[in-house]
This record gives C-alpha cells, structure tokens and sequence, in this order.
C-alpha cells in the first residue's frame, strides 16, 4: 500500500470510550493516516484521548467544529494547536471575522511557539443535510451554490481548505485552486449503509472529484473484518489516484 494512499484516509473515532478508541487506534495504525477525535469523544475524554492517539504514533483530525464569536473561536484554535494536532475546523457559517482572527491567532501562537501549525478547515454544509435541511434554516439558496460560496469565503479568509461532501468537491476545486485541501466526509463504499448521511459518494468518486483525503466511520467501524474494509478502501484510492 502507498504511503500517499494511506495518509489521504481518516478514521472517525466516534466510540464514548478511551479504552475503545485506543483499540481503534492499534487496529487500524497499519492502514489509515489519521484519527479523526469528534465531539462525542472528546466530550468524554478529553485532551488526553488526543496524546494517546499521538502516543501511538497517529496524527489527528480534531473535528470540533467551532462555531462562536470571532474571540472565542480564535482562542479555542489556539489551544488546539497546543495539543499538537495536525488539523482542527470551524463552521464557515461563523463568517469571514471569525475565520481571518482564527488565522491570525494560529499563525501569531505557531509563530511565536515555534510550533508546526494545523491545517485549518472550514465545515461548509454539513454532508447530512439537503435543500429542504436549508430552507428550515431560512437558506433559500441550492445547496452546491452554498458550499461555494462558503469555500471562496474560507479561501478569502486565509483557510487551508474546507470539509465538503465529495458531491460539490470538483465544484470547489474548480472555485478555489489547486491547492485547496478538500475533506469529505460522506463517503460510503459499495459495500456500506447510508446511515444519516444524505450527500454521498464512494472513495473512489471521490478522489476523482478532487477529495484531497476521506473522512470515514461506519463503513469500516461496522464492517465484520473492519481492518479489511480500510484496505478495500486504500486500494479504491489508490486505483482513483492512479487513473
Ligand atoms: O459534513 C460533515 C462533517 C463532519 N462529519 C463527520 O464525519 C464522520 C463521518 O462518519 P461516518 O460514520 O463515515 O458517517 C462523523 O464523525 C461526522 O461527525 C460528517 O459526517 N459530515
């Protein structure tokens, strides 16, 4: 398996416990580049399930989603890049204030720490939710048309990239440039249920949509052999990349 395969597939640790997602972590080191900590386990757990996942030599996705007035946002973003992750997001629905503070903060901090600063990503429209989730929001707007929109926003703001499904991910390519991170959750292979999500596509489509890495849970997490369904999975990225 390719390095580049296994460092573009990020395993969601939704469990409530720190016992089971150190399991999580030694099952599936060998095949997948990230650990995503989501609220549910870090809501349980702490910062400490974020030094164990790193004590295991894995590298994490603090998937918080922050979402508050420009400060607070900017501040929690600095205190993620004090626990050493490689990549924390916030709602692009927050604006253009909070994203451009949140990334002056996080470049003054890593700056000033000389530590390795975060990829910093925008959450445009959550992957569970449709037209009809928008227009109970009072966003009478397509959704694709609001992921763009939220993309050029985050872009403008001085964001790495943003958590898109992979249905609007060549969209935002084409919108925001080649070296925009592009991380989709949503993601469901042959061979796995829907769940809650709504706007889905399989790794492989994906990647040729321009996913720069796939954010995936259940469809491994439920599988019988779920080591096996990661491998199934490397080797459907690595057949995109390769075409
Ligand atoms: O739009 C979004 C943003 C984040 N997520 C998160 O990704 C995983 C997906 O897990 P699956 O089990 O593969 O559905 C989950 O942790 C979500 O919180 C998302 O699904 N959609």
């Amino acid at each position: 398996m390719t390095h580049e395969a296994k460092d573009r597939l990020i395993f969601a640790l939704d469990v409530d416990e720190f016992a089971a997602a150190e399991e999580w972590v030694k099952t599936l080191h060998t095949n997948v580049g990230l650990f995503k900590i989501g609220k549910q386990l870090f809501t349980r757990c702490g910062p400490e399930v974020v030094k164990m996942v790193q004590k295991h030599g894995g590298q994490v996705f603090l998937d918080l989603k922050y979402h508050d007035i420009p400060n607070t946002v900017a501040k929690a973003g600095v205190e993620a890049c004090r626990l050493g992750v490689k990549i924390f997001n916030v709602h692009a629905l927050g604006g253009e204030e909070m994203m451009r503070r949140t990334v002056a903060e996080v470049d003054a901090y890593c700056a000033k720490s000389g530590s390795e600063r975060p990829l910093l990503l925008a959450v445009t429209i959550l992957t569970s939710s449709t037209a009809e989730t928008l227009r109970g929001v009072g966003i009478d707007r397509p959704v694709d048309e609001m992921v763009v929109r939220l993309a050029q926003l985050a872009k403008t703001a001085g964001f790495d990239g943003v958590v898109a499904s992979p249905k609007e991910a060549a969209l935002i390519r084409a919108a925001c440039g080649s070296d925009f991170a592009i991380v989709t959750p949503g993601v469901r292979p042959s061979f796995a249920a829907l769940d809650d999500q709504k706007r889905v596509s399989t790794p492989a489509e994906a990647i040729a949509a321009g996913a720069t890495s796939l954010v995936i849970g259940r469809p491994i997490s439920a599988a019988r052999n779920p080591l096996e369904a990661a491998g199934k999975i490397l080797l459907e990225i690595e057949a995109a990349l390769a075409t």
